[in-house]
């Protein structure tokens, strides 16, 4: 039997470079993960593809996912829902590959509540004005947006302690060292590779 993969679950401030650093960690990492693509209600921004970055949903579509239990978790971020599908993050973690989330504070939490044997990392900014100018600098957001985001920011970075890490993102090869890091250790850790031992230990 192949131990089950293991749920990683990135959140992190908007802005803050989640999306950068799991790109950065798919293309050049050791470490193996697949990504559990979002659906949400919000506008496509240019040069995202439907499926790839997100599957672009209507409010109504949304709801009917909810409706027929088909998120593992969601939330609503600044107007809008976003959430996780149920059935491919239950398909890769049976199949034994680990599945990296990159969601918002409130939806990891009820993610804590369905799966808590999974890893739960928070990636902060250095501080609050690189944030805004990471932000300001992506060129998606118009300046009532950016408030909005920043206001969310600060409640945001106060769970940070809920989460089992913090990592924090001041150099893009800095951050995805450390996270392969804390991967690498997760894998090691007695609850999850005693299943392997159990011929020689016994039950
Ligand atoms: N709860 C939850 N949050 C998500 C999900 N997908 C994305 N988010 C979060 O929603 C927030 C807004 O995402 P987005 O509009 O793409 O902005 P960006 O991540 O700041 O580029 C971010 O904090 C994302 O991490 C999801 O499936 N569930
Ligand atoms: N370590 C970093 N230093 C400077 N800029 C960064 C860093 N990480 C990400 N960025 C930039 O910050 C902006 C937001 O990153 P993004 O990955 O979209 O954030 P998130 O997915 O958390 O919303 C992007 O323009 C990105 O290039």
């Amino acid at each position: 039997m192949s131990t089950r993969g293991m749920l990683i679950v990135l959140s992190g401030p908007s802005g803050v470079g989640k999306g950068t650093v799991r790109k950065a960690m798919l293309k050049n990492s050791s470490i193996k993960f697949d990504y559990s693509v979002s659906m949400t209600t919000r506008q496509m921004r240019p040069g995202e593809v439907d499926g790839v970055d997100y599957y672009f949903r209507t409010n109504e579509e949304f709801e009917e996912e909810i409706k027929n239990d088909g998120m593992l978790e969601y939330a609503k971020y600044v107007d809008h829902y976003y959430g996780t599908p149920l059935k491919y993050v239950n398909q890769k973690l049976d199949a034994g590959i680990d599945v990296l989330l990159e969601i918002e504070v409130n939806g990891a939490m009820q993610v804590r509540e369905k799966m808590p044997d999974g890893v739960f990392i928070f990636l902060t900014p250095p501080d609050l004005t690189s944030l805004r100018d990471r932000i300001t600098h992506r060129g998606t957001d118009d300046e009532k947006t950016i408030d909005k985001r920043m206001e969310k920011a600060k409640k945001e970075i106060q769970m940070m302690t809920s989460y089992d890490y913090a990592v924090v993102n001041d150099k893009i090869p800095n951050a995805v060292e450390k996270i392969e890091g804390i991967i690498r250790s997760e894998h090691l850790r007695v609850a999850r590779v005693i299943d392997q031992y159990k011929k020689i230990i016994g039950d």
